[in-house]
């Protein structure tokens, strides 16, 4: 099934760990969004595209169904979707744009702190509780071990102390949610990120317009995101000194200095930020006014 309508539909989570961020990344793309709190609709105001504000969870099968036309979401998600139609005998079909630089996390298997835990065969014939019970039937059978998956949709962290399960595979950024309950994480299962996915059958010139247009700008502003514009003064007698401690300077701006020809002005636009120690060595040289500036955007 396919939804008519020139507009292009585009769904992302409403509100979660992935909204923020993908509504900053469309917002940067030069999209007008005009949200307001409980719509599940947004319209963009200076392009035909439209926001659907939906759970994650119903992100993947909105894409695959030809529902929407793209879609942001967490590359686990899709994948334990995609398992699950693989193993239904339904559709799955989608195609991935392109991965996002948020959304980072890993899915992990996690015990009780105190089990002396050696190998993945110490999962044999225990209870494991997950939101993604797909993703772990397979792992668990890649590694021929036989355990019992329980599925929650959430709280999955306090199920070995309800008595639910003896281990769980639960998403893991920092470790603090392990931690606080007890666990300790043993091992990683899959790694996941935000991805821009779009419908398979998508034919309408219109549409894929508006998607070539939006590609090179989504790169822009990852490649911005991680890039840093650099200025700093500089001793002449040090350049070539200083200039090697800049990270991907090979051909920096060097700039005279208004009454001052001991020292040079230097700007470069870097792939890396400059690390504190970095700074320091630049000022044992003799270098000063050290600025690491933010980009917008980059076009190059
Ligand atoms: N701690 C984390 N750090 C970074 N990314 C995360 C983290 N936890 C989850 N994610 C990513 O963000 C996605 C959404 O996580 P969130 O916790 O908001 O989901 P949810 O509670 O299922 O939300 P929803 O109400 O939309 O169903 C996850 O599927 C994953 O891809
Ligand atoms: O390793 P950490 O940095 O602690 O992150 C992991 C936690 O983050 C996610 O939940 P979230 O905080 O998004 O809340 P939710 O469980 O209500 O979705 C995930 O489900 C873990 O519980
Ligand atoms: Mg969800």
């Amino acid at each position: 099934m396919t939804v008519d309508g020139k507009r292009l539909r585009i769904a992302m989570q409403k509100s979660g760990r992935l909204s923020q961020d993908s509504q900053a990344l469309l917002t940067s793309c030069g999209l007008k969004i005009n949200l307001r709190e409980q719509r599940l609709i947004a319209h963009v105001e200076n392009m035909e595209i439209d926001l659907l504000r939906v759970r994650d969870d119903d992100i993947p099968g909105l894409v695959m169904d030809g529902v929407c036309d793209l879609g942001i979401v967490g590359e686990n998600v899709l994948e334990e979707l995609s398992l699950q139609r693989q193993i239904d005998n339904e559709p799955y079909n989608y195609q991935v744009l392109t991965r996002l630089d948020f959304g980072g996390c890993r899915l992990s298997i996690a015990v009780p702190q105190e089990e002396n835990y050696q190998s993945v065969k110490d999962l044999e014939g225990r209870t494991i509780a997950t939101t993604y019970p797909r993703l772990l039937n397979r792992y668990l059978k890649q590694n021929g071990v036989n355990a019992r998956v329980v599925t929650l949709k959430g709280s999955v962290e306090v199920a070995p102390r309800a008595g639910l399960a003896s281990a769980i595979c639960d998403l893991v950024s920092t470790g603090a949610t392990l931690e606080a309950n007890g666990l300790k994480e043993v091992e990683v299962i899959y790694r996941s990120k935000a991805v821009l996915i779009q419908r398979r059958d998508l034919a309408e010139s219109n549409k894929l317009n508006m998607i070539n247009k939006l590609m090179p700008r989504i790169a822009g502003v990852m490649q911005a995101n991680e890039s840093k514009y650099i200025m700093l003064h500089a001793p002449r007698a040090q350049l070539e000194q200083v200039i090697a401690l800049l990270p991907g300077a090979e051909n920096p701006t060097l700039l005279p200095l208004a009454g001052n020809d001991a020292m040079v002005a230097i700007h470069v636009v870097s792939s890396e930020t400059l690390f504190w120690e970095t700074m320091e060595k630049l000022k044992a040289l003799g270098a000063s006014s050290i600025l690491v500036l933010p980009i917008e955007k980059m076009m190059e």
